[in-house]
């Protein structure tokens, strides 16, 4: 039998890109879409970078087309040229911060882009699909550690509120048409990078997270760490997340993929990919200094608007249902950081 064709959108991206390495790896056929509004475009390849090196890196043959998902035409001459099987939708704009300064444009991307996927996949008998959902969906944690029961909905920005809505969006197409099967992957913190140091997190301008923040301070490029909050209720009274490693989280979305090319059941099932295990700011700060030999300097600030206390997840039904589970620690997050940050000081332009 023929391999399964996958149209990943936003593969261009930071787990994107990940994952579609993984996917290579399993032995899926990958055509990729991307705007390259946030991915970097390669210059004279045709392949923005991050592709190229995917498939250098997996000796495999990526197709690629610069399309926008907004764009219906666009999208539904990808569907004509391509047999599809099934759908890995990654591609949204991701800053909170920003979300709130430009919402229409945050509901108009993520939302009304969904929605033109959608349609032109039910137009093309296609029905199986992979969300890239988020904790932020589950707004402030009501307990610890956070399952998949936790309500959602509590979101405190734009951005949050359209993984949330086009979560509700899915769940209402399943109940529609019996035909959709859907895995919708709540991402905790992705971090790390493949372990080549070949594809990493290239975030443009001044990073928003943690992790890329900290690489940047240790490379040289920034002076110091701003550790948002150290009065909060955990360990040394910074914010405790669940850091899960980037190849950990690609590998699920390929035990989803396989769940839904190999299991006939279907409607909308959502899992938690996370390691269920909470690391404070200064965990990983030491951390990352032990793994890369340099000072990572901070210094002690006030908290940032909206950021909670302690967030982590229970993942154990994605180990259930799709025999998935984090095997990297936080070590091996900040070696394979390091490795990528340090092989690629600014990131995919070779300044
Ligand atoms: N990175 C995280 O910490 C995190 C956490 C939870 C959920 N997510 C979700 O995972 C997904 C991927 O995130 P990422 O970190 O890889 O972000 P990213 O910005 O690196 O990748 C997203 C990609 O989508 C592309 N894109 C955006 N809008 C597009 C459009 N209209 N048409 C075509 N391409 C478009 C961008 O150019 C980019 O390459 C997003 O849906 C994000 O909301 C990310
Ligand atoms: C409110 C917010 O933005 N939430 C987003 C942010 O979650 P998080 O706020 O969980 O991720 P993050 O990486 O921005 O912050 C992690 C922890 O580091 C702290 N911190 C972060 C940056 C910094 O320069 N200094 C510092 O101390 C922060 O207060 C928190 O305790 O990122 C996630 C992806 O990974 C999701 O996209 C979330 O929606």
């Amino acid at each position: 039998m023929a391999p399964p064709t996958v149209l990943v959108t936003g593969g261009a991206g930071y787990i994107g890109s990940h994952t579609v390495l993984e996917m290579l790896n399993a032995g899926y056929n990958v055509i990729c879409v991307d705007n390259l509004c946030n991915a970097y475009s390669g210059g004279a390849s045709k392949l923005p970078e991050a592709l190229s090196r995917v498939q250098e890196i997996t000796g495999k043959k990526i197709h690629f087309y610069r399309v926008d998902i907004t764009d219906r035409e666009q999208v539904r001459s990808v569907f004509q040229e391509h047999k599809i099987d099934m759908v890995a939708h990654f591609a949204a704009l991701k800053a909170v911060g920003e979300s709130c300064r430009i919402p229409l444009q945050y509901y108009h991307n993520n939302m009304t882009g969904t929605n033109v996927l959608l349609e032109a996949m039910a137009d093309n008998n296609v029905f199986k699909f992979v969300y890239s959902s988020s904790a932020t969906v589950y707004g402030e944690p009501k307990f610890l550690p956070v399952t998949e029961e936790h309500p959602t909905g509590n979101c405190t920005s734009p951005y949050g509120k359209t993984k949330y809505f086009t979560e509700e969006i899915l769940k209402d197409l399943c109940k529609s048409d019996k035909r959709w099967a859907v895995v919708s992957l709540r991402y905790f913190n992705p971090v790390g990078a493949h372990i080549s140091g070949r594809i990493g997190e290239d975030p443009n301008g001044e990073p928003n997270n943690l992790m890329p923040y900290i690489a940047q301070v240790a490379v040289g490029r920034r002076p110091k760490l701003s550790v948002y909050g150290s009065d909060f209720p955990t360990k040394d009274g910074t914010g405790v997340r669940d850091y899960i490693h980037i190849v950990d989280l690609a590998e699920g979305h390929v035990k989803a993929l396989d769940k839904l090319r190999n299991i006939a059941e279907t409607g909308f099932f959502a899992y938690n990919l996370g390691t269920g295990v909470g690391c404070s700011v200064l965990e990983l700060v030491h951390a990352f200094e032990r793994a890369s030999g340099q000072k990572v300097t901070y210094e002690l600030v006030d908290r940032r608007s909206g950021d909670v206390a302690t967030c982590y997840a229970d993942a154990k039904l994605a180990e259930q249902a799709l025999g998935w589970k984090a095997t990297r620690g936080i070590d091996k997050m900040c070696e394979d950081t390091w490795r990528w940050q340090s092989q690629n000081p600014n990131g995919y332009a070779q300044k």
